[in-house]
Order: structure tokens, then C-alpha cells, then sequence
């Protein structure tokens, strides 16, 4: 219906507004992509830019490891993008579309989507590129995807998403390249790169040559660039969506809206869980839990992420950051990033029980599990060091 008052008609005869230019960052577990983000965020470039960040599990911490941030920033947790929360990534993009036009949020010229680690990156970029609004106000400027040199090729062997965020990309940006453990693999993971997607250019981030200039403006997204089973997997999306939208219109029908949900696309064995304590460690027990977890879980923990108090100075919390075996060097912060004081750790794990780190958690900080005594929760542990090992 045509509405007549002066204030459409100004609408109506505003030209269309350029398309934003809508960046996907991807990549597996840990492989880098909020350190490339800050960095990037702190360029020039990049001002005006809003920033999503999905996150797997209920409790997201990524946001609080953002540390400069010119445009707004989005969380969407408590899923992964690619599959149960898909469709609210198109809501959310449409809403932010409407509080833009109607000036309710400051102005952003571009926008980077974080995905979680876990992200198969087909169903994000068919729900962007064939969306019929969407496709008019975002323009898919490209998909980067991250690789970490230590774990990537371990990685490549072992999860299929890590295949497809390489295979999509217009960008492989290569991190930890400038560890010994990832200098040694670098040369076969840039040749198994090559292969996969032919098309991307690769970089190499320890040499600084992700830049910006090199990330943004890869052109319009095209299918048509990558190689022929990823013109596969967006066609799988497209019969996916077809059938979802059929799906929809049946129980819309009926009366009763159903929102289709497909579980199951990640491996059933990988969850995520948040511990929490109000309990701090001391900076020895910190070290025993950080050992005992890489030592004796390293394979089942796909990633660790987390704030933990210390003892000796429980103002300034420690950031850890764990992927499979290998942990990063914990950094000190000045300060905690927002009002909780609690110690909470996001583990992202395959077959591991998440009653286990608490047992072990509890065991160090003295608070032992409410039916087992201290020794005994620990020796039942299956985090337990083995004899002769660290606690041995
Ligand atoms: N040495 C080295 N460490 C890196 C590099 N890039 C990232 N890291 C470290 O790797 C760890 C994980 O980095 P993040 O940026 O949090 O990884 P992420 O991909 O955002 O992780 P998720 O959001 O959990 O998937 C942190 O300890 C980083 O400091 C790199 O190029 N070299």
C-alpha cells in the first residue's frame, strides 16, 4: 500500500544507500581470529566498523578479550551460527539495518562476523548471499579464514569444518607460524592450503602480512572463484533452506511455528560447558591444573579459554588461552574486564566430563567434591597425573 505522507515520499526518493561491506572471519578453535581482530580493529581502516561475535556454548568470553573496539560490537552466543542460530543472524542483520536507517545506533560503514571455531561457513554465506534484502544493504566482501601452523594440519585431518572455512576462504591468513612447532609444519600446511583452494591467497600473519589492505575489499564473494565441492556444499545449503522454508510454510499453516534446528551438525561428542569459582588459586595450583589438563587431555580439550583469580594478586586476573596440547604463554591483566570476579574458563571439548575439572578445580582450591574427600577426588580423576608424572 502507497503511503502518501511527505516523510515516505523524502524516503522514497533518497537513493539507495551502498551496500556494507560485510567481512566473515572464520577458522578453527583457537586458531587466532580475535588476535587478528584487535589488531585490526586498531587500524584506521577499520573505523566505523561493527563487529559480531558469535560464540559456542552458553557463557561467550571473546568479548572480553576485545580490547579496542571504534564501532559497536554484537555477542550472539549460546550457539553456533552456521546452524542453530542461523536464522537469527539474519534477524539480527535485518535489525540492524532498521536501527541504522531509523538513526538509532551510530552509523557503521562495515561489518566483521566472527564466527565461532566450530563453523561450518557454508549455511552463513548462503543465508547472506541469497537473502533478498540482505544481498540489496550487505555486500559479502569476503570470507578470511585462519589456520593455525601448530595445530592445523592435525586439524585439517580431523574435522571437516576446518576443511570447508579453508576451502571457502578469499583470504588464508597462516597464524603461530613464528612457533618452532609451526615453522617446522609451515611448508606442508601452505602446499595442503594450495591444494584446497587454489584460489586464496595465503599470508602469513607472524610476518605481519595480514593487514588490512590485504584482508578488506577481496571484491563481491563468488562461489564461482573457489574450487567445485564448494559449489556443492552452498547447493546442499540451498536445498537445506529450501526444505526448511517448506517446512516452515507447513507448520505456519497449521498454526503452531516450528523452528527447525539441526543439532547434529557438529559432532555429538564435541560440547562446550563455562566453569565458574568464586575460589582462587594459588600460582602453584595453577600451574598443577594448567599441567594436569594439557598432560593428561590435551587431545579431548579442542579448546580452554578463560579469567582466572589468583591468590597472590586476585585483582589482576590471568588470561589463558589452551588449544588441544598446546597452551599459550597466560598473560597478567591489568584489571578484570567487567564486574564479575569469578574465575570462569570456557572449555570447548571432545569426550571429556566436564564433573572432571571441577573434581580437579576443587581438589586444588581445597573444596573437595561434597562425597569424596580431597585425595580421593583427585586419585579418582581421570585428570590425575600418572605415576611418576608431574603430582607422581
Ligand atoms: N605465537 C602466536 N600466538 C598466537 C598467534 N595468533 C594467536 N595466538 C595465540 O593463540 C591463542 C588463541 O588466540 P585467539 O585469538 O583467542 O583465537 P580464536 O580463534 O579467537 O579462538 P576461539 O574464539 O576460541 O575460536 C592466544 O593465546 C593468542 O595469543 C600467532 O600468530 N602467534
Amino acid at each position: 500500500m502507497n503511503d502518501p505522507t511527505p516523510a515516505a515520499a523524502a524516503r522514497a526518493s533518497r537513493p539507495a544507500p551502498p551496500p556494507i561491506p560485510l567481512t566473515i572471519v572464520t577458522g578453527f578453535l583457537g586458531a587466532g581470529k580475535t588476535t587478528l581482530l584487535n589488531r585490526l580493529l586498531a587500524a584506521p581502516e577499520l573505523a566505523d566498523t561493527l563487529v559480531l561475535i558469535n560464540e559456542f556454548g552458553e557463557i561467550g568470553l571473546d568479548h572480553l578479550f576485545i580490547e579496542k573496539i571504534d564501532g559497536d560490537m554484537v555477542l550472539m552466543s549460546s550457539g553456533c551460527v552456521c546452524c542453530t542460530i542461523r536464522g537469527d543472524l539474519v534477524n539480527m542483520l535485518e535489525d540492524l539495518l532498521r536501527r541504522l536507517d531509523n538513526g538509532r545506533i551510530r552509523p557503521f560503514k562495515r561489518v566483521v562476523l566472527e564466527t565461532t571455531g566450530l563453523a561450518d561457513p557454508a549455511p552463513i554465506l548462503h543465508a547472506i548471499m541469497y537473502h533478498p534484502y540482505l544481498t540489496m544493504r550487505y555486500r559479502l566482501d569476503g570470507v578470511v579464514a585462519l589456520i593455525d601452523a601448530v595445530n592445523g594440519t592435525a586439524t585439517l585431518d580431523a574435522h571437516e569444518e576446518a576443511v570447508r572455512q579453508a576451502a571457502v576462504a578469499d583470504r588464508l591468513v597462516i597464524t603461530k607460524s613464528d612457533l618452532p612447532e609451526g615453522a617446522a609444519q609451515l611448508a606442508a600446511l601452505k602446499e595442503r592450503l594450495a591444494r584446497l583452494n587454489p584460489g586464496a591467497r595465503q599470508l602469513d600473519a607472524a610476518k605481519g602480512e595480514a593487514t588490512p589492505e590485504a584482508l578488506l575489499n577481496c571484491g563481491l564473494y563468488d562461489p564461482e572463484t573457489k574450487t567445485p565441492r564448494v559449489k556443492e556444499w552452498l547447493n546442499a545449503e540451498a536445498v537445506e533452506a529450501a526444505q526448511e522454508e517448506a517446512h516452515r510454510h507447513d507448520h505456519d499453516h497449521h498454526g503452531h511455528a516450528h523452528h527447525h534446528h539441526d543439532a547434529n551438525r557438529h559432532d555429538a561428542h564435541i560440547r562446550a560447558f563455562c566453569f565458574s569459582s568464586d575460589a582462587a588459586l594459588t600460582p602453584a595450583s595453577f600451574d598443577i591444573f594448567i599441567d594436569l589438563l594439557r598432560h593428561t587431555q590435551g587431545p579431548r580439550m579442542l579448546r580452554v579459554k578463560g579469567i582466572v583469580a589468583l591468590a597472590d594478586d586476585p585483582a589482576r586476573p590471568v588470561a589463558i588461552h589452551g588449544v588441544q596440547h598446546v597452551f599459550h604463554p597466560p598473560h597478567r591483566l591489568e584489571a578484570w574486564p567487567d564486574g564479575d570476579r569469578r574465575t570462569r574458563i570456557v572449555f570447548i571439548v571432545k569426550d571429556l566430563d566436564e564433573a572432571f575439572v571441577h573434581g580437579l578445580y576443587g581438589a586444588l582450591v581445597n573444596q573437595p567434591a561434597p562425597d569424596r574427600p580431597d585425595a580421593q577426588a583427585l586419585a579418582d580423576n581421570p585428570l590425575a597425573p600418572a605415576p611418576g608424572g608431574l603430582l607422581g
